[in-house]
């Protein structure tokens, strides 16, 4: 490949970044023109790939994301050529990319799949650490090894799953809101999935299926590592499962939960000493759960005045596209959450230029019930239609929008439950124009609908509900169920039978 001076090397298609959008991208490609070198350029040493695929139903899909050498996937696919560098720089008007390593490529198309970063508070706080990727996870992993008790911040996927999994170590759980997992649930599941949290005794953990996370705990305490400032991918389902998620303590789950509050300040301990020492406002005593009695390496202090002595401080506050190496000379147009903008066929505000999985904005006018949001399932679904629209712009046919983006469809497990969340299932842009209708069987099951003018446009379903396909159906139809009423959720009516 082309050093500075030499001639660039080309390749008609070119993906960035080997996550689950950038390897499915790059796949489809492989697939419809066997005889074209795909390029696949990413800053990591390893690949994500999608295994066990699996349809659940129209719009739900479960698979296994597997980290893998690039090696494997240059065998599986002859034509995917893995590039292992970052991309440095993006001259779109010349179609060329330079790599870290200085070598230029050109391309035909190009879809960016570079992911997206946590968007940590008090970022460069060596006690914040985020979690992403392998290297982060086991930094986090090492550093709970020797904790007493952490921090958790955010309220979304990352921290409910952690709060949950955390043992041997006390949880001071801060959140925004009024209610736990603002971003899947509202309050009242909030409510049903809460004992779970407090509960002394849980399931046993499910048996491991992979064990590349772990690493060996150390034995001295320190300053928390941080993990290398290298991009990895995210990381795949049941990231947690090969961890060893244990502190120092002996009892199981200890979580306090302080709502309605924000992180003000981070101080380390020489100067909340001082300020206690120095500071007429600053609180004398920590106004904790109980009075602690013993120093701790950093404190933190909440909006709500209270402030917490820990170990370190987990940020699970979303996260940051990955766009800062594509817009130095390239005029793209950038959403408000920093994502590159793309329309209905992936394409970027560029000429040739296609982005896909969390790197991206849709921009495009979405069905009344799918929305965005940064995940795997979205992903892949992204990375493989956005290899279509590329296949199609270039033989100059016609596509329509698969019908994926026809529903927002996801299910996944938090506090052991299986959760299915679907449309607008948490009103999501409704206003007040929408009625709620529940289910809930403690300990077992909860149920929400939302409707619209009779018609169903959300659910959440929490257990093992088997509704999700009924249910899948009444919001794609947009059937009128005003004169089913309440009896929608009986659980005597098998629903299935009445719409059949
Ligand atoms: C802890 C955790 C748990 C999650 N749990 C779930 C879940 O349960 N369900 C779910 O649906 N989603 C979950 N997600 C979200 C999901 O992992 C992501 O939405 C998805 O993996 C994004 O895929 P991607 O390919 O867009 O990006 P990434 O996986 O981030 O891949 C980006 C790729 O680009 C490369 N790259 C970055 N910059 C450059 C550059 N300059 N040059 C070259 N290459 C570059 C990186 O090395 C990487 O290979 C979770 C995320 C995390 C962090
Ligand atoms: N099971 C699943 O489906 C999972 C999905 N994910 C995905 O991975 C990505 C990263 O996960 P998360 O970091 O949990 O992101 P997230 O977007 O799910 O949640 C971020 C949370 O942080 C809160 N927040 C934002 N800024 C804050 C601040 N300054 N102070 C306090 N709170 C703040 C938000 O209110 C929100 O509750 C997301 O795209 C998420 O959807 C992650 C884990 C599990």
């Amino acid at each position: 490949m082309a050093g500075p001076g030499e001639a660039a090397a080309r390749g008609r298609f070119a993906v960035v970044g080997g996550g689950i959008a950038g390897v499915t991208c790059a796949e489809k490609l492989a697939t419809d023109f066997p005889s074209e070198d795909i390029l696949l350029m990413t800053a990591s040493p390893v690949i994500k790939a999608v295994t066990n695929f699996k349809q659940v139903s129209k719009t739900l899909e479960e698979f296994d994301v597997e980290e893998q050498p690039s090696s494997l996937l240059e065998t599986r696919y002859p034509n995917i050529k893995v590039i292992q560098s970052g991309v440095k720089q993006l001259k779109s008007d010349e179609h060329k990319i330079v790599t870290e390593d200085g070598k230029e490529y050109i391309y035909e198309k190009l879809c960016l799949c570079a992911g997206a970063k946590p968007k940590l508070i008090f970022e460069g706080n060596p006690y914040v650490l985020g979690i992403r990727d392998t290297d982060s996870a086991q930094a986090f992993q090492k550093n709970l090894a020797q904790a007493e008790r952490i921090v958790v911040v955010g309220n979304g996927g990352i921290a409910l799953e952690l709060v949950y999994e955390i043992q041997g170590c006390e949880v001071i759980w801060a959140i925004k809101d009024k209610a736990i997992g603002n971003t899947f649930f509202d309050a009242g599941a909030a409510e049903f999935l809460i004992p779970k949290l407090t509960a002394e005794k849980r399931e046993s953990p499910i048996e491991c299926k992979r064990t590349r996370y772990t690493v060996e705990g150390s034995q001295e305490k320190e300053r928390p590592a941080a993990a290398s400032d290298k991009l990895g991918s995210a990381l795949g389902p049941d990231w947690h499962e090969g961890l060893h998620l244990k502190g120092t303590k002996e009892f199981s789950h200890k979580v306090h939960i302080e709502t309605l509050c924000e992180v003000k300040n981070i101080h380390l301990q020489q100067e909340f000493l001082q300020l206690q020492r120095t500071s007429l406002t600053f609180p004398k005593e920590e106004k904790n759960v109980e009075p602690d009695q013993v120093l701790w390496p950093v404190y933190v202090e909440l909006t709500n005045g209270k402030i917490y002595g820990c170990d370190f401080i987990v940020s699970a506050t979303g996260v940051v596209p990955n766009v800062k190496p594509f817009l130095d000379g390239n005029n793209f147009a950038v959403g408000e959450d920093g994502g590159l903008k793309v329309d209905e066929h992936m394409c970027t505000s560029l000429p040739d230029v296609y982005a896909a999985g969390d790197i991206c904005t849709a921009a495009w006018e979405p069905s009344p019930v799918w929305h965005q949001m940064r995940l795997w399932t979205q992903a892949r679904q992204m990375g493989w239609y956005a290899a279509k629209c590329m296949a199609a712009d270039t033989l100059g046919e016609s596509i329509d929008m698969d019908f994926c983006f026809e529903l927002f469809a996801h299910v996944t497990k938090f506090f052991n439950y299986k959760v299915v969340v679907l449309g607008k299932y948490n009103a999501q842009g409704l206003g007040s124009d929408h009625e709620l209708m529940l289910r809930c069987t403690k300990g077992q099951e909860y149920v929400k609908v939302v409707m619209q003018n009779g018609r169903m446009v959300g659910a959440v379903l929490i257990g093992e509900t088997d509704l999700e396909e009924t249910f899948e159906n009444l919001i794609l139809n947009q059937m009128d169920l005003s004169a089913y009423g309440e009896d929608l959720l009986n659980p005597d009516i098998d629903i299935e039978d009445y719409f059949d």
